[in-house]
């Protein structure tokens, strides 16, 4: 479990984190998101304690990061999976770390099994992959078997394969009860992966919900008519208080409509319908539509691209089952 009140760091004049509170709760996955500059990784150093806040608190299992007699067996923590000793093997990195809380040889098999680490466990890290120092990393974090799992951007560098498998592992051990809060800037991966979002913008909470009300909230609610009449419709619906986007000839968006009276005009016009679909949003737009005016560095279109979302296919639902481990305890 972690916990912040108050959350606050200073840096000079600028407030990377302005005044947070929020819990992120054992058996869940919780995604921190936020644009670049958000305050993510100062939140996640001030939770270890490699930030001292400038005001609030935060505590991890309900002492500060720095109470805890044996941190590594309480929380397990990837801020910079570059931050290794490049001449060790992941083999020797692995026993050194274990060895400062009497961890041994045997919890260092099992995580590297678990990470998928064996066959390059003797080679030195320096010639490691950014995927493979990845896998150290959350290998690393996994080490003391601890409650609370804190991974910032784990699938940074992953190809397909290991972003599946990360997304697995965090529903997996979120499902045997840990507290797992990772970041990303990958809202599409959040939406598969977490089960509660929160979202900094310029420092501050902007949204802390599960996934699924984030979306319902943030997003308008359109949707898709297909017409071999599509012109004529897009006028009448006008003329209804709608509006009407048309992206293909004889299709529609519409916003402003509910399905129920688009099906009633339609029936009412004598327009023919082969399509009607409520579309739901996806966490890439509710999240664009949160953030809009919280972006510290804008690129070019991204904010006009928020301001009208567009209908998705909706995420799929994050479910712990996905995990399964496999017969050497590694995870698909
Ligand atoms: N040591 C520091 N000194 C001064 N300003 C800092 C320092 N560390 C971070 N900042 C500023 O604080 C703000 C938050 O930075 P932080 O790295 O926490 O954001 P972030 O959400 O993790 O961003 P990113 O996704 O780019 O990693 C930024 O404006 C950053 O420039």
């Amino acid at each position: 479990m972690i916990e912040a009140q108050g959350l606050t760091k200073r840096y000079g004049a600028k407030t990377a984190v302005d005044g947070i509170s929020f819990t992120a709760r054992p058996g869940l996955v919780t995604g921190f998101l936020g644009p670049n500059g958000a305050g993510k990784s100062t939140t996640m150093r001030m939770i270890v304690g490699l930030d001292r806040p400038t005001a609030g608190a935060v505590t991890v299992n309900g002492k500060p990061y720095a109470d805890h007699h044996s941190p590594l067996n309480e929380v397990g923590v990837l801020l910079d999976a570059k931050a290794v000793h490049t001449g060790r093997s992941a083999l020797n990195h692995l026993l050194a770390i274990g060895a400062t809380h009497g961890i041994g040889r045997k919890r260092v098999d099992e995580v590297i099994a678990l990470t998928g680490l064996e066959s390059v466990a003797r080679k030195r890290v320096g010639g490691f992959s950014l995927g493979m120092g990845q896998r150290l990393g959350i290998a690393t974090a996994l080490l003391g078997d601890p409650a609370t799992l804190i991974l910032d951007e784990p699938v940074n560098g992953l190809d397909p394969e290991g972003v599946i498998w990360v997304r697995n592992l965090a529903r997996f051990l979120a499902g045997e009860g840990r507290t797992v809060f990772l970041s990303s800037h990958l809202m599409s991966e959040m939406a598969q992966t977490a089960d509660h979002i929160i979202v900094l913008g310029r420092g501050k909470v902007i949204a802390d919900s599960p996934v699924a009300d984030i979306i319902a909230l943030s997003t308008g609610t359109a949707v898709r008519v297909r017409t071999p009449d599509a012109a004529r419709f897009a006028e009448l619906i006008a003329t209804h208080g709608g509006s009407a986007k048309s992206t293909e000839h004889d299709l529609l968006v519409v916003n402003g409509m509910a399905a129920p009276q688009l099906g009633e005009l339609a029936s009412t016009s004598g327009v023919v319908l082969h399509e009607l679909t409520p579309a739901v949003g996806s966490l890439e737009d509710a999240y664009l539509s949160l953030t809009q005016d919280d972006v510290e560095y804008h690129a070019g279109g991204m904010a006009a691209a928020s301001a009208s979302p567009t209908p998705s296919a909706a995420p799929a639902p994050a479910s712990a089952a996905a995990a399964a481990p496999t017969t050497n305890g590694a995870l698909r």
